[in-house]
């Protein structure tokens, strides 16, 4: 039986005036990678800061790993957040550190019995190691936050836009490194993307929120074969400008 990794039922979210999500519906269960679309403003990064921890909401119930993030004490809230990885929209961190010393780091603050010389080869990272990580493109900075992330071998792996402003080759790369995570330890990933085909050749499932409420929820294969060509025509059909 798949175990739930996140249930989250009616989640609403407003900015002031502006309501985001009004009613949000959403499973994931172990081992499924699946990503959120929805056009820019929709409430994307909103909903995945919500399962990251790191930002309140309004009504509705939020489980993460077993916990209802609303009545977590300090120290439970540290226990659900061990168990995730997230990577944020390219981020502008670790100021002063070469990227071999900043996975050094990371391996040490997680525990990671992975190998550093290891992650080094998958991410293509060797004729960059040695530089400072504030030194790098934003692409390789991408790809550097994308290697912390996995250094923890996360049950859960939340990440935004974890393509944009990757070249071809390291988007393949990246996505190969995230399907393979995801068979050798079952962990579950949670993304989003403005790239439909990523969607279609990568994910299990796809929600689409429109309106600030799921309105698609479902397997790519049931969107596919209920007549849509691909998932880009699939989400043009969908959403107005
Ligand atoms: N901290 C904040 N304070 C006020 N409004 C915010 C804040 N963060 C996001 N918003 C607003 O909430 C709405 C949803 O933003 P969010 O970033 O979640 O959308 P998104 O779907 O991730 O968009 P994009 O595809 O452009 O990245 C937008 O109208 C945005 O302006």
């Amino acid at each position: 039986m798949a175990v739930n990794i996140v249930n989250v039922n009616n989640l609403k979210k407003s900015y002031g005036t502006n309501i985001v999500l009004q009613g949000l519906n959403f499973q994931a269960r172990e081992g499924e990678v699946i990503g959120v679309i929805g056009k820019n403003g929709a409430g994307k990064s909103t909903f995945l800061e919500i399962l990251m921890t790191i930002k309140q909401y309004d009504a509705g119930t939020v489980v993460v790993l077993d916990e209802n993030i609303k009545s977590l004490s300090t120290s439970q809230l540290e226990s659900v957040r061990k168990q995730i990885s997230v990577v944020l929209q390219p981020t502008q961190f670790y100021k002063n550190l070469k990227v071999e010393e900043l996975l050094k780091l990371f391996k040490g603050y997680y525990k990671s019995t992975i190998d550093i010389k290891q992650i080094i080869s998958d991410f293509k990272l060797e004729p960059h190691r040695k530089k400072y990580f504030d030194k790098l493109s934003g692409g390789w900075k991408q790809i550097v936050s994308l290697a912390i992330a996995f250094l923890s071998e996360p049950k859960l792996l939340i990440l935004d836009e974890p393509t944009t402003g990757l070249d071809p080759h390291m988007r393949n790369i990246l996505w190969s490194y995230i399907t393979d995570y995801n068979k050798r330890t079952g962990g579950t990933v949670i993304l989003t993307t403005h790239n439909m085909d990523e969607i279609e050749l990568y994910c299990d499932k796809v929600m689409l929120i429109n309106n600030g409420v799921n309105e698609i929820f479902d397997t790519t294969e049931n969107i596919l074969t209920s007549g849509y060509k691909s998932i880009n025509e699939f989400y043009l059909t969908k959403v107005s400008i």
